[in-house]
């Protein structure tokens, strides 16, 4: 099932949430919606999910307008980010619910309820925990109880709202490696909220990143990462230093750096900023070209060795991340001069 949000805004009072956001979702697609807090995500999804309503705008499922109709409706799998589990039924009840709700008609026989209820417990690794209770669980068993009544109903689409935001950081990585096979596997169109970069970029298919009610860009998360189209999205995609910079004929001036501004090919003297990640720094010795720093402090442990510099001129702080072999070739300690160079930078008019 393919899902397509077009021209949607929402006001909550007079707050806009979301300003004509649209944004199509393949079939089989994996999608992230990532953004920081507030930037309108969750609205989003439960605008999508039938759990809210929009101002204007249409939710389509298949290119059919699905606006008017109800989660239940829209048959949409929909996982919270605290567990929002029955707490007075056991497992196996809390994964039958959504199908014993369901209208005399089509509700399946009660043997067929449990043959649908162990298969799933099966697929979310929980086969013989059906006979406990939430609160005999722990935060990743219930997620996945929630995961596998969110699956129950055979959901046309599968949107998850921070699934795993409240679990700790190793809990999650395993989870969502799991989450991306279970979606593969049973062939699902997902939607996914998270505010982890790394998530997202793991995770998803492509990735829609919003700001202030906005989607500021989709694409894959290669696309994010090494291709940001705003200043917002660089920014926002990881670690990255910023240098004010005066833009001249498709390049800008850094100090004495002079980094290609291919967008730029007219500019007469623009105010611009350079972004310019960490591992795109490249520290040489003093006496060399480049701009001038001292080294303020290295960190080592880690995949590869960390320095922070601050710009002998305008006395900011600068990030580099170097590979290990690097202090072979230079002294890395504090109050070592250094020249710096940049192997990539990407420049957008300031303000
Ligand atoms: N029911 C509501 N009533 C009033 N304001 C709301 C309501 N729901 C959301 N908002 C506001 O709309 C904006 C977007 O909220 P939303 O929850 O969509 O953001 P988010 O990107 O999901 O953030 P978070 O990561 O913190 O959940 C926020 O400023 C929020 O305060």
């Amino acid at each position: 099932m393919s899902l397509e949000a077009k021209n949607i805004s929402k006001t909550f009072n007079s707050f806009q949430a979301l300003k004509d956001v649209s944004l199509t979702v393949q079939r089989g697609e994996f999608m992230a919606l990532l953004g920081p807090s507030g930037s309108g995500k969750t609205t989003l999804l439960r605008i999508m999910a039938g759990l809210d309503t929009q101002d204007s705008g249409e939710i389509r499922f298949d290119e059919e307008d699905v606006s008017g109709r109800s989660l239940r409706d829209r048959k949409v799998g929909f996982v919270f980010q605290h567990y929002a589990l029955f707490r007075h039924m056991n497992v196996s009840e809390n994964v039958a619910f959504g199908l014993k709700v369901r209208p005399h008609e089509t509700r399946p026989s009660p043997p067929e309820i449990k043959r649908r209820v162990d298969e799933l417990l099966h697929l979310v690794q929980l086969e013989h925990m059906g006979q406990r209770f939430p609160s005999q669980l722990s935060g990743g068993q219930r997620q996945r109880v929630a995961l596998a009544r969110a699956l129950a109903i055979e959901p046309s689409v599968l949107l998850l709202d921070e699934p795993f935001g409240a679990l700790d950081a190793k809990v999650r990585k395993e989870l969502r490696r799991w989450l991306r096979r279970l979606h593969d596997e049973m062939q699902l169109t997902s939607v996914f909220v998270t505010h982890d970069q790394e998530e997202a970029l793991e995770l998803a298919d492509r990735v829609a990143v919003m700001s202030q009610g906005k989607i500021e860009q989709v694409g894959t998360p290669d696309d994010v990462y090494h291709r940001p189209e705003t200043a917002f999205v660089y920014e926002f995609m990881g670690n990255v230093n910023r240098f004010d910079c005066r833009i001249q004929d498709g390049h800008a001036r850094v100090g004495p750096l002079v980094v290609a501004a291919p967008e730029f090919p007219s500019a007469r003297d623009l105010p611009g900023l350079a972004y310019v990640r960490p591992h795109d720094i490249t520290l040489r010795a003093a006496d060399e070209p480049g701009l001038p720093a001292v080294i303020r402090h290295v960190f080592t442990a880690g995949p590869g060795i960390r320095v922070e510099l601050q710009r002998r001129d305008t006395k900011t702080a600068i990030e580099a991340d170097l590979p290990h072999d690097a202090s072979r070739q230079l002294l890395l300690t504090p109050g070592t001069e250094v020249s710096l160079t940049f192997s990539g930078a990407r420049v957008f008019a300031a303000g």
